[in-house]
């Protein structure tokens, strides 16, 4: 399967967003990964429902959320009648996460797991199974434009480890700090996924840039 490239809606001008959501539609992206912020998990808000709903309606590929809130059992419709297709959550946010996971595959959506770069991912192996994909953060989540944590490709190498053991196909993607510098190495760690923010749109040609991310992944 190739590595997937997501950039992420929250580095894009939200004085143009249909501009940028298009830009994203003509390029080699392969999934739109939407972040959501509250406040209260992360010391950030980024946006809520009427945007994202906004987004969905301009985008064409698939939608990848990552809930960085509390309580996020509160929002799962929502979030499936809004129309995302992967939603995740963080394991730090969920009492009940494996009652979490049933209840966003109910609605039809596939699910997420993100780990901050302090959780241990052998948390994971009694609900692997059930995982959908695996966010690692490698930076701390709540904004843009952070520095990559370097500890992150042991993570990557671990949880691959334990996605082989169990033979559950979760998928890899990386969320922070990603660029051309570290995209080859995450994948060779075992990586299938790649978030890239800032990377991507603060570059003066962010569709050249998402394609040779892309290319680089896979080469
Ligand atoms: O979830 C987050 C931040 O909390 C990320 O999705 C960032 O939006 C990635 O941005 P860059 O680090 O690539 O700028």
């Amino acid at each position: 399967m190739p590595k997937l490239i997501a950039p992420s809606v929250l580095a894009a001008d939200f004085a143009n967003l249909q501009r940028d959501c298009e830009m994203l539609n003509r390029s080699d992206a392969d999934w739109f990964h939407i972040d959501i912020m509250d406040g209260v998990f992360v010391p950030n808000i980024s946006f809520g429902m009427p945007v994202l709903r906004d987004i969905i309606k301009h985008a064409d590929k698939t939608i990848d959320t990552h809930l960085m809130i509390v309580d996020p059992d509160r929002y799962v419709k929502t979030f499936a009648d809004l129309g995302c297709d992967i939603l995740t959550v963080h394991y730090e946010a969920c009492t009940h996460l494996h009652r979490t996971l049933q209840n966003i595959k109910a609605h039809g959506m596939k699910a997420g797991v993100a780990l901050n770069p302090h959780t241990n991912v052998d948390l994971l192996k009694d609900v692997i199974q059930d995982i959908d994909l695996v966010c690692l953060m490698s930076v701390n989540p709540g904004f843009g434009g952070q520095s990559f944590i370097e500890n992150t490709y042991s993570k990557v190498s671990e949880l691959k480890e334990l996605i082989n053991k169990k033979g559950t196909g979760t998928l890899i993607e990386i969320d922070g700090g990603v660029t051309d510098k570290n995209a080859k190495q995450l994948v060779a760690a075992g990586a299938d996924v790649l978030v890239a923010g800032s990377y991507v749109f603060k570059s003066s040609d962010q569709e050249k840039t998402v394609k040779e991310l892309r290319e680089l992944a896979n080469s």
